[in-house]
């Protein structure tokens, strides 16, 4: 690669700044005369058009990606709404199931529990370690809503990596894609003679967590500068290694943190829509949640602590929410439960355990109901039916990915709901037309949060990501609607607009970062608010 260096002013100071260039253009010959890059990008547009199935539409992009990634990236930012679903949910979902059979060539870094005691060995074998800043590593327990998938669940490290390049500008080389192979309990892949991982069961707890242990010390040394993006760990390991490693090291759980600020952001914006109509106010909020998994826990702490910024207390912020699991309702009385479900228990409910969902919303009556349970259909008729005759604008988020393990889908919410449920969903839905008004499905999903707070802790050098942080990714998003937006009832902004959103969340995750000490790029404090979105989107990796 070809190295240039810019005089860049910092403070005041002249500094000469690194900028790659692009690879020089071929050899004359080597390109057929009329190739140019405008044109090759509709080309292969077309290509990717004239594929019938998604999954093949996947291999094409997957396989344009390894041949051409300025062109796979420009295709991405030119076409936003059309490849993020293949790329990411719910393609990637089909990709993780398929993985084993689809797969062409290696991407990524794949370590295994077999490499436990050399894990900086293997980490000394990938080919840019200058250059890392960013790594999302899963070990594919709970792929989506898909469960165990072991090591099949690579797409999803790798499809998230290409939204931080395509949705925050994130330098492709500084990605890294990680897979930790510690067995799986699919009996399907392990009886599979193509099945890439392991044929093992997964290792016990003590075993993972000696190796998580070592993984983690091993990536920080061998990579100073590199944020990691914990995804799609089972529950308890996603609770588990969130809490062992976030104060050493860089890193967040996109399913836990980046979740819960998406959601915010979106109730925020949905809460105020539902004022309009019914005059309530956030203390009058009353949310309720089908799933008390990682995610689910994950938003409803986030909520309390904004509820609680609000000036609300622990308790009254508590109050506002209630849980139900595979078992029902969840509370004090019922017994034993895991210990990440227990602060939001409730004990004001001491009578036969509830199950039926239509019978906890008459119960509950709440005011937005958030799905983040796998469980296709839950909410049906009656259930939407009774959150529409208790709200004159129902929050309904049907949050579990992918699309065919959505709670509900977005044509059924409106009609059961006449036209006036405020929507959003994991994976992405069709608009609607309902009494001659278009009405628009919001994406409630992480990819709206993790490039922008990612790129923020990268530029920022965060030696920590903080809950401070994760909330002003959250709040970044809910002001990013521009009037067009709001005029349409939107509650997220358009994905063709990611990038400028990244931007601006990045610029309030760096003042967060400053403001709780744990930036490390300090000159970056004397700047101007908008000195800095200047500086941020100069920094910004364009294809
Ligand atoms: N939109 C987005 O951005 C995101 C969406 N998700 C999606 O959310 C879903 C859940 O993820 P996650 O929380 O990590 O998964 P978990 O496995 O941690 O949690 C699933 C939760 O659903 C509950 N559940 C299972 N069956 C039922 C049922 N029949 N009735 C009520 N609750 C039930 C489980 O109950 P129990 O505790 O009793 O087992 C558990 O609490 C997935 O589909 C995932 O794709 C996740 C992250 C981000
Ligand atoms: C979106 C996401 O992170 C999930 O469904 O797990
Ligand atoms: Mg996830």
């Amino acid at each position: 690669m070809t190295i240039v260096l810019n005089p860049v002013w910092i403070n005041g100071v002249q500094k000469l700044k690194v900028v790659p260039q692009p690879p020089p253009r071929p050899a004359r010959g080597l390109l057929p005369p009329a190739m140019d890059e405008a044109t090759h990008t509709v080309r292969c547009l077309r290509q990717l058009r004239s594929k019938d199935k998604n999954i093949e539409k996947y291999i094409y992009l997957t396989q344009l990606k390894d041949a051409d990634h300025r062109t796979f990236y420009k295709l991405c930012l030119d076409n936003m709404s059309e490849i993020t679903p293949i790329i990411y949910t719910p393609t990637v979902g089909d990709a993780c199931l398929q993985f084993s059979h689809i797969f062409r060539r290696p991407e990524g870094l794949y370590i295994s529990i077999k490499d436990k005691g050399q894990i900086g060995k293997i980490l000394r074998n990938w080919p840019r370690i200058d250059e890392g800043r960013i790594a999302v590593v899963t070990d594919g327990s709970r792929i989506l809503g898909l469960g165990d998938l072991g090591l099949n669940g690579m797409p999803i490290s790798i499809g998230k990596l290409s939204l931080y390049v395509a949705g925050a500008g994130i330098r492709p080389s500084s990605t890294i894609p990680i897979c930790l192979d510690l067995g799986t309990n699919n009996e399907q892949f392990l009886a599979d003679p193509l099945y890439l991982g392991l044929r093992q069961t997964r290792v016990p707890r003590e075993e993972m967590t000696e190796f998580m242990e070592e993984f983690m010390h091993e990536m920080s040394t061998i990579f100073p500068n590199l944020l990691v993006q914990f995804e799609d760990f089972s529950t308890d390991a996603a609770f588990t290694y969130l809490d062992r490693f976030r104060q050493r090291y860089p890193l967040f759980n996109d399913d836990i943190q980046g979740t819960g600020a998406v959601v915010l952001s979106g109730f925020l914006n949905a809460a105020r829509l539902a004022s309009q109509a019914a005059g309530k106010e956030l203390e009058d909020q009353r949310i309720l949640f089908l799933g008390a998994g990682s995610a689910g826990v994950g938003v409803a702490t986030q909520l309390t602590s904004f509820f609680k910024m609000q000036g609300m207390s622990e308790e009254e912020a508590r109050k506002r929410i209630w849980l139900v699991d595979s078992q029902g309702l969840i509370y004090d009385e019922r017994g034993p439960m895991a210990e990440h479900k227990k602060q939001f228990s409730r004990q004001d409910y001491s009578g036969p355990p509830m199950k039926n969902l239509t019978e906890i919303i008459e119960y509950v009556k709440p005011t937005a109901l958030l799905g983040l349970s796998t469980i296709k259909g839950a909410f049906n008729q009656s259930v939407i039916e009774t959150m529409s005759r208790l709200n004159a604008r129902p929050i309904i988020f049907s949050l579990s990915n992918p699309v065919q393990l959505s709670e509900c889908e977005f044509h059924e919410a409106v009609q059961w709901s006449a036209g006036r449920v405020i929507f959003a969903s994991g994976s992405p839905f069709p608009e609607q037309t309902h009494d001659g008004r278009t009405l628009y499905p919001g994406q409630g999903n992480n990819m709206y949060v993790f490039p922008g707070l990612g790129l923020g802790a990268i530029l920022s050098r965060a030696s920590a990501v903080t809950d401070s942080m994760v909330e002003a990714s959250s709040l970044g998003l809910a002001d990013a609607l521009t009037p067009e937006e709001r005029a349409q009832d939107l509650i997220y902004p358009r994905i063709e607009r990611i990038r400028e959103i990244s931007a601006q969340i990045a610029c309030k995750v760096i003042r967060a970062a400053q403001r709780a000490g744990v930036d490390r790029t300090v000159e970056l404090r004397e700047l101007w608010d908008d000195q800095l979105l200047d500086w941020v989107k100069a920094k910004m990796w364009m294809p």
